[in-house]
């Protein structure tokens, strides 16, 4: 997959986050808190339609909620009793303002705005077919094919027009969509990306994670669940399955990194999901150490685990900055380089003399643990015992996380070993695939039919990969813009 971020891609994304609500008087404001609260998923850009009964109105900026959605005068540019917004972490098409959600349509039915969560794995194929017949697409993105699916389907109500669309997509995504007909909700048939359902006084509200319902205290009434599209409309709800039956298998690394701890995911506590990978982590590999310190901020319901489970102290080994975000992008080696540290830095007081098991949740590129591990020799620590509280990173992601390529993920160039010298670590070991289902409440995995996505670790991709597999790389070249084609 092509990739167009523009700055370094050393490390797994983040992914994107969508809030919808239907039926408030303030809709645009509530959708602004929703997506704060789903920042971490995506730093790039911003966006909310409104729908005010008679027009919509969008606002999309670069950057962050805050700074982009606190102002009264945008939000005043956003009336209506209907809105949905967007924060997004590119996986397809450019980190620019025409990319950035939600992407908004006139078609035959009228205005059509969609919001999406994941990746779609044949966007490249679909997009040349549509271009050769006369679509004319105004962005990169790989949701934009969904809207010219719907907008040539041959079938006569929206509703219809908008299921051909999806069965004709493959890939990961959770999408919110207004039309003037009512929200359409809906998630793939895997259930790779989350989405759930939530109630606050008669408003219905759509979310990514648990935790923006949270924030704008509305009521947690259940996931949307695989497969599923809800219509939402002045004739109140109704659900639909307009897919074949598959077992869900949705994405493993929301438990390990992308959602909040205190989200609940696929009917487990983030929270304790990580805390149990970190007990089972001290099962599978212990170590003789004084004691246990997390690399904050994901690693540290691991490392409560670990310490749980072992008995050896949890101490905070490493402080980190607030004023520096989940990810510090900038251009250039040497600023990246300088970005680490000032993210983390040692508690030397603590570490000096001290033999540690450090836990940090995953290795991609290995930049992270080769940095940690040097300023932890350098605070003077006896012995540096990495665990990780994942499988290795071994694959790369197709359904709406931006890894890397495979070349430059660390597991899939070196063995553990290898690794554990690389990061200059007195041992290195990582939780099994049976160990993290074991967390996850499973007893083991299910190989036949597994119950989760977990192509990253284990190589095995629940859908096709089309774009992958029949789209050769010069032709994906030719389908992008050629700013884009600029940034490779
Ligand atoms: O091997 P690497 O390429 O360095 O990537 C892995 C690191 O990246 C993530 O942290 P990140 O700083 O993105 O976010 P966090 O603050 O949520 O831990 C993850 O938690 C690992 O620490
Ligand atoms: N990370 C995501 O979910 C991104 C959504 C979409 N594929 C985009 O690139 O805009
Ligand atoms: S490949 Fe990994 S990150 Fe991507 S959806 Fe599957 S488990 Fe999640
Ligand atoms: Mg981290």
């Amino acid at each position: 997959m092509l990739t167009t971020n523009p700055f370094d891609d050393d490390k797994l994304r983040e992914e994107c986050g969508i809030f919808g609500i239907w039926g408030a008087e303030t809709a645009s404001a509530v959708v602004a808190l929703g997506l704060h609260a789903l920042q971490h998923r995506g730093q790039e850009a911003a966006g909310i339609t409104s729908w005010d009964g008679h027009q919509f109105h969008t606002h999309r900026a670069m950057g962050h909620v805050a700074g982009n959605f606190d102002r009264d005068d945008v939000i005043r540019s956003l009336p209506g009793k209907v809105a949905c917004g967007h924060v997004r972490y590119s996986t397809t098409g450019e980190t620019a303002l025409r990319n950035v959600q939600p992407l908004f349509a006139e078609l035959s039915s009228g205005g059509f705005s969609i919001a999406h969560n994941g990746n779609i794995s044949n966007a490249m194929k679909l997009r040349r077919d549509l271009v050769r017949r006369g679509s004319i697409f105004q962005s990169t993105s790989d949701t934009e094919t969904i809207i010219h699916l719907v907008a040539t389907s041959a079938y006569r109500s929206l509703l219809d027009k908008f299921i051909d669309a999806l069965k004709q997509v493959e890939g990961a995504y959770s999408l919110i969509c207004m039309t003037p007909e009512g929200m359409i909700v809906c998630r793939d048939p895997l259930g790779i990306r989350p989405l759930v359902m939530g109630r606050v006084g008669d408003a219905y509200i759509f979310a990514s994670e648990t935790v923006a319902l949270d924030v704008v205290g509305a009521t947690f009434i259940r996931q949307v669940e695989p497969g599923e599209l809800i219509i939402v409309s002045d004739k109140g709800l109704r659900s639909i399955r307009p897919f074949a039956n598959v077992r869900p298998r949705p994405c493993v690394f929301e438990h390990v990194y992308f959602s909040r701890p205190d989200s609940i995911v696929d009917g487990s506590s983030v929270y304790s999901v990580r805390k149990a990978i970190g007990a089972q982590l001290a099962i599978e590999s212990p170590a003789d150490a004084d004691l246990v310190i997390p690399v904050p901020d994901s690693g540290v319901p691991a490392a409560i685990g670990y310490a749980q489970q072992s008995g050896i102290p949890f101490e905070l080994g490493i402080i980190r900055s607030h004023y520096v975000g989940r990810t510090f992008i900038q251009p250039g080696d040497q600023v990246r380089h300088l970005g680490v540290k000032l993210k983390h830095n040692a508690n030397k007081a603590l570490i000096d003399g001290r033999r540690i098991i450090l836990i940090d949740d995953s290795i991609v590129r290995g930049t992270t643990s080769l940095k940690i591990v040097q300023m932890m020799r350098d605070a003077g620590a006896r012995e540096v015992h990495m665990r990780i509280a994942s499988p290795p990173t071994r694959h790369s992601c197709f359904y709406g996380v931006d890894t890397p390529e495979r070349a430059k993920l660390l597991a899939a160039q070196m063995t553990i070993g290898q690794m554990s010298d690389y990061i200059n670590a007195d041992s290195l070991a990582f939780v099994s695939v049976d160990g993290m289902y074991k967390a996850l409440g499973e007893d083991f995995r299910d190989e036949a039919n597994p119950q989760y996505c977990d192509a990253c670790f284990t190589g095995d991709y629940p859908t096709h990969l089309t774009d992958q597999e029949e789209v050769a790389p010069a032709d994906q070249l030719s389908l992008l813009g050629e700013r884009e084609r600029a940034s490779l």
